[in-house]
């Protein structure tokens, strides 16, 4: 059996004054896998997700993470690069902050953009970058380390189709070359569908796996792959699961 990268095992989460937010909730990612997390507005994805990095404590259950700190790293909506410090040297910092000397700091920053795209972008502050661009430095941040665990909250939620569909792609080719287990956030069952193995749908009030969608076909997908009876029945599948899940919310 494939190894098991991080794991959620009845895991539940109250907030003070708030009561049960999540769970229980079982949910494992395994080693290379891609898997997109959806639900209604508050059913806690993004609890879910905190929990796999480790940056937040279950109330009960257990939470196993093959993958330490230093192997997992998180993407955020909002690209948060250091606004004084150019593309490459905002790369470099994860690596700097390790202990890696700045000079092989540097030259493995301007590989990793350069695998995104941005080898021609190296000194361009983040004010100078579009959002595209500067999601593509966040990711290339995240991948320079050579993480085994790679979350992403929404990454692509405040670009345009066009840029998003784009980096889904640079995502997959990504993900594929380097081998990080990868779970991602989206309200977007097609992106949904496009990038994950594995779409998991949760239902709130509280925070529950509801569903479960597995999608065939490489990790990397065919051209025309969105034009497919596969890529069509997973959407139509997805989308039953989740107006299931939104009645249950309203
Ligand atoms: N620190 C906190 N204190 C109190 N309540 C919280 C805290 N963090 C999250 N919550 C609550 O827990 C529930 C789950 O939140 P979470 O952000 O995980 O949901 P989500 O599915 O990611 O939502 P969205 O899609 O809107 O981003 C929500 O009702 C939220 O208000």
């Amino acid at each position: 059996m494939t190894q098991s990268i991080a794991a959620l095992s009845a895991v539940e989460v109250d907030y003070p004054g708030r009561g049960r937010a999540l769970g229980p909730v079982d949910l494992s990612l395994r080693a290379g896998e891609v898997v997109a997390l959806v639900g209604p507005s508050g059913c806690g994805k993004s609890t879910a997700l905190r929990l796999l990095a480790g940056l937040e404590q279950p109330t009960r259950g257990t939470v196993t993470r093959a993958a330490g700190k230093g192997e997992t790293a998180v993407v955020f909506q909002a690209p948060t690069l250091a606004p004084w410090l150019s593309a490459q040297a905002n790369v470099a910092l994860p690596l700097e902050l390790a202990g890696t000397p700045r000079a092989a700091a540097m030259t493995a920053a301007q590989e990793a953009l350069t695998r995104v795209g941005l080898g021609e972008a190296l000194a361009a502050r983040p004010v100078q970058l579009s959002g595209g661009m500067a999601m593509r430095v966040s990711l290339a941040r995240a991948l320079v380390t050579g993480p085994r665990l790679l979350l992403l909250d929404e990454p692509f939620a405040a670009l345009d189709e066009i840029t998003r569909r784009a980096l889904a792609d640079d995502v997959l080719t990504l993900a594929e070359s380097l081998g990080p287990a990868m779970i991602f956030v989206t309200h977007n069952v097609e992106e949904a569908v496009y990038m994950a193995g594995r779409v998991v749908l949760m239902s709130p009030g509280p925070g529950r796996i509801a569903g479960e969608v597995t999608i065939q076909g490489p990790l990397v997908r065919p051209a025309g792959f969105r034009t497919t009876e596969t890529f069509r029945q997973a959407v139509e599948a997805v989308s039953g699961l989740l107006a299931q899940a939104g009645a249950r919310a309203a």
